[in-house]
């Protein structure tokens, strides 16, 4: 028998299942505009990697192997990687000894093209299969990452899309977490399922799915509290979540989000592996990039992982998340002041 049949559910807004027409209309929004696309530079232009590509490339320095040194170590210490630096680096060595490239602009234009093969692999932007009613949606990560922030930001762009959403609050560790949820959502007229002193996340996100089915709600989003990746019992709850959802859906959870600190560096490679062996990751969300970020950390990711990066958070209000785009991406962190054939 299941303990958290004992507790009874709190929905803590309004049970509203608006149909899509009336979402762009509902006053509670806070801003009703999409996520915006443009404006990655003015975002991701203090990161570490691009301030420092910049300074490498301007001037019209030298092209030898000095310059190729100095680029091996910006990258690694923009936490790109060992491994997707020393390709890069492989690939350009021979090509800047043989004088392929015309000048530093040419060179930063073949550095772009080979950072965008990496991240091409990873851009999959996030979608609900309707067949799946409620699509559901586990989000975890270490304490601190944005996980709750980021739901938030979801659930808004969900509901903007004209879906039906629900929240629940498994994040049950930290009652500030509970709170900070019910406030995204009665912010956005989005239902959000918690319990009062329940300390079984598992048990609210049940409750969540029920309650989610009964309501017709297009996806439920499940909060999850933070954990290091390292604590192996607070691991292992994890996993028991995961197979309670299955009682009520054998393919539930249809999607599950890593959410990673773009600062924690290369520690993001052993969280990834470590919850992706815990609970199947499906998609990263990483967040903070808006911030003195390196920014190198998403292509050692994309090298090693190959899991989808479905968003990015750049800054901290409702409308600061973007779907993952790799040319973006990149326009928003590589210098592009070099004139010539940088394009
Ligand atoms: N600048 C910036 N701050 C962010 C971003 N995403 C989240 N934050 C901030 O990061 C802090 C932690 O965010 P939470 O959403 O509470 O993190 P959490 O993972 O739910 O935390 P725990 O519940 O402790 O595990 C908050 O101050 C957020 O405002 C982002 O993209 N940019």
């Amino acid at each position: 028998m299941f303990s958290f049949f004992k507790k009874k559910p709190e929905v803590a807004a309004p049970i509203a299942n608006p149909a899509p027409a009336e979402v762009s209309n509902a006053p509670e929004l806070v801003d009703t505009s999409p996520l915006e696309q443009g404006n990655w530079r003015d975002r991701l232009r203090s990161s570490m990697l691009g301030r420092s590509l910049g300074a490498l490339f301007s001037g019209n320095p030298k092209l030898d192997d000095a310059l190729l040194d100095e680029l091996e170590t910006l990258l690694l210490t923009a936490d790109v990687g060992v491994g997707a630096t020393e390709d890069l680096l492989n690939r350009l060595r021979p090509k800047v000894q043989g004088r392929e490239f015309a000048d530093a602009a040419a060179l930063m234009a073949a550095v772009r093209g080979h950072l965008l093969s990496l991240l091409r692999p990873v851009e999959k932007p996030l979608q609900i299969d309707s067949s799946k009613k409620p699509f559901v949606m586990l989000v975890v990560g270490i304490n601190g990452a944005g996980k709750t922030t980021s739901i938030g930001k979801i659930a808004r762009w969900l509901k903007l899309e004209g879906q039906s959403v629900m929240l629940a609050a498994g994040d049950t560790f930290r009652a500030a977490a509970v709170e900070q949820l019910k406030v995204w959502g009665e912010r956005n007229q989005i239902p959000v399922i918690a319990q009062t002193g329940s300390a079984d996340s598992a048990s609210v996100i049940f409750d969540g799915l029920q309650a989610a089915r009964a309501r017709g709600a297009d996806v439920l989003i499940a909060d999850t509290a933070g954990r290091l990746h390292t604590q192996g019992g607070l691991m292992d709850e994890l996993a028991k979540v995961k197979r309670v959802l299955t009682k009520l859906d054998p393919d539930a959870p249809h999607e599950t989000l890593l959410v990673l600190d773009g600062n924690t560096g290369q520690n993001a490679v052993s969280q990834v592996r470590q919850f992706h062996q815990t609970v199947g990751l499906t998609g990263l969300v990483v967040t903070k990039l808006d911030g003195t970020a390196k920014g190198g950390v998403i292509f050692a990711l994309a090298r090693e992982f190959r899991i989808p990066i479905r968003f990015v958070g750049v800054g901290e209000g409702l409308i600061d998340l973007r779907t993952f785009d790799a040319e973006e991406f990149l326009d928003g962190l590589l210098p592009t002041d070099l004139g010539g054939g940088a394009g």
